[in-house]
């Protein structure tokens, strides 16, 4: 107690000390004394609480997954969910806890309930990372009901009658493909009959056929969408590192996916756009979709039908102009940018994923390969595909092993690597196999562990065998049913059209017109999952061949 300069005793009038400060002030001092230990005290509280009061709480699982998200962060961030969940299935079963409120299901049939049109299982909060976040396009688009309304405009582009309308486009790109790798080939004059990989003194040439077919998709998906080519093929070199930039990205969705709130602190974060590194917009790829945006105003030149894009056909983006013109209150005009740029995010590595798989799978089974090539040869000897130039869809669907292969593929290495997540439909939630879930329970499936479900892929459905496709006519209808490799109801893959166009006309006229030798037939090619499994080391020997002479 102070004293005055008189010497009397300063005696504080406890009625003016509020108890509320007292109670502040000696909370700060506790807290500040021993925060060391409370800070890990409420964690772990906390991560108890996630853990055993959950409705989820008796569904097995890694312990630190029912506890915290961390467990999904960490397996993102490394790069390989798909074999994780694999084996994550082998060891817990059919329902597993992969997070505080997140489920993973293996069964094929609760995936084709999860992923149907009008139950109302809706996209989780994961897609709202992915650019652009001030415009969704129809794959980020979170809020149903306008997702349904850009869908309905989109879809009209992307039908198999639109795309195939496209489809010189296409052949054009096939033909530059053909005449690149054409420069990979060996010359016969060095080449022993063994196919060795160093003839004399010259080595040689090793074609990074993944590489090869990224670029493709890329300029395909270049001229569907705005009417001309990206140059990846004829560059031969992932230009400005417009795809690794592409590819960073998405590694930055699934991870940040898994904590969607962190994104404002990072990529949204105003100070990006004044780093150029870190803009989105300084990517080739966008830079080249606004200046096709700039390029077609007025938008009414595409109403007319003049094709702003250049040579008057309509690509993706010029439907997309006159989906607007029609309704601009539904289509508004920023989802023409989203939605055509958009295609490209979505629509790239998953095509080339897509084909890195079948050659994969195809090249390390010598008797499928053979097989494959033989159906190939006999179909030029009768005239069913034609020995030059490009193939048709109609023609490639005649080619029943080649399909089988291509399924096969998509069955056992589909594109998609991380989980597709739904909520449990509000306000009741849902009964799933006699359990239920409550309301905004995250419930999560993902295509390489379904499509591995013995029930009903046979009990050999780990191994790349083709002839399942083609056994039993009704079996194979029933496996149809049960493959997402596109997803599936209201968010069913939009682009499948063109990526099945393409994918039908390439592949066969690739394994037409050249032989394959893997560079390295036992070693594993890498397959990191982001969202979209990106592919790296399928590098191969080629030399022309004379298929059906
Ligand atoms: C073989 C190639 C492809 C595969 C395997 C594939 C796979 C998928 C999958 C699994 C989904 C559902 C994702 C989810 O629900 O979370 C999806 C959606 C989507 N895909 Fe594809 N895709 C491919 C090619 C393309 C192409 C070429 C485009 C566009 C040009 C495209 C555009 C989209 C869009 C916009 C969505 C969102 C659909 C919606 O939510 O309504 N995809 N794709």
């Amino acid at each position: 107690m102070d004293s005055t300069p008189n010497g009397k005793m300063i005696v504080p009038d406890e009625g003016t000390i509020s108890p509320v400060r007292i109670f502040l002030n000696f909370t700060l001092l506790f807290v500040g004394t021993y925060w060391a230990i409370l800070v890990p005290a409420f964690l772990i509280a906390r991560m108890g609480y996630r853990r055993y009061a959950s409705p989820l709480r008796s569904i097995p699982g890694p312990f630190l997954a029912s506890c915290t998200r961390l467990w999904k962060i960490r397996s993102t961030i490394g790069e390989n969910t798909h074999w994780e969940h694999i084996d994550l299935h082998r060891k817990y079963g059919p329902v597993v806890r992969i997070g505080p409120n997140e489920v993973s299901f293996s069964s094929p049939h609760v995936a084709r309930n999860l992923l149907s049109a009008g139950k109302r299982f809706y996209k989780t909060d994961f897609y709202s990372v992915f650019p652009p976040p001030e415009n969704p396009d129809i794959f980020t688009e979170i809020r149903e009901q306008v997702h349904a309304m850009k869908k309905k405009v989109a879809n009209v582009p992307y039908s198999m009658a639109a795309m195939r309308q496209l489809s010189p486009f296409i052949d054009d790109t096939i033909e530059f493909l053909v005449s690149r790798m054409g420069g990979f080939c060996t010359d016969p004059t060095t080449v022993s009959k063994e196919g060795a990989p160093f003839i004399g003194k010259k080595p040689q040439p090793i074609l990074d056929l993944g590489d090869w077919l990224h670029y493709f998709a890329f300029d395909v998906l270049g001229e569907i969408a705005f009417g001309r080519s990206f140059g990846f093929l004829a560059a031969g070199v992932d230009k400005e590192n417009a795809i690794r930039t592409i590819d960073n990205s998405q590694k930055y969705n699934g991870i940040i996916g898994q904590i969607p709130e962190l994104d404002v602190f990072l990529r949204r974060n105003p100070i990006c756009k004044y780093i150029p590194a870190l803009d989105p917009a300084n990517n080739l790829i966008t830079r080249i979709a606004k200046e096709e945006m700039a390029k077609r105003r007025p938008f009414e030149i595409e109403r007319e039908g003049k094709g702003a894009g250049g040579d008057g056909r309509e690509d993706l983006m010029a439907s997309l102009i006159k989906g607007h013109l029609k309704d601009p209150q539904k289509f508004h005009e920023g989802d023409i940018f989203a939605v055509a740029h958009g295609a490209i995010f979505a629509g790239s590595d998953s095509t080339a994923s897509t084909m890195q798989s079948f050659f994969w799978l195809t090249l390390t089974a010598p008797r499928v390969y053979a097989a494959l090539k033989a159906e190939i040869d006999a179909a030029v000897a009768s005239g069913a595909i034609p020995a030059a130039g490009n193939i048709e869809w109609t023609q490639s669907q005649g080619l029943p092993y080649f399909q089988a292969c291509l399924k096969e593929a998509m069955r056992l290495r589909p594109a998609v690597g991380l989980n597709i997540t739904r909520y449990a439909p509000a306000p009741d939630g849902v009964e799933i196999d006699g359990r239920h879930y409550p309301a905004g329970t995250r419930l999560a499936v993902n295509g390489w562990v379904l499509h591995r479900d013995q029930a009903v892929f046979g009990s050999d459905a780990e191994f790349f065998r083709p002839e399942r496709w083609l056994d039993d006519e009704e079996n194979a209808r029933v496996m149809e049913r049960y493959m997402f490799q596109f997803g599936g109801g209201a968010h069913v893959c939009i682009g499948r059209n063109l990526a099945l166009l393409e994918i039908n006309k390439v592949c066969p006229r690739l394994l037409r017109d050249f032989d394959f030798q893997l560079v390295n037939p036992t070693r594993e090619i890498k397959a990191k999952a982001t969202f979209f499994v990106v592919q790296e080391g399928l590098q191969v020997y080629i030399s022309r061949r004379d298929a059906g002479l």
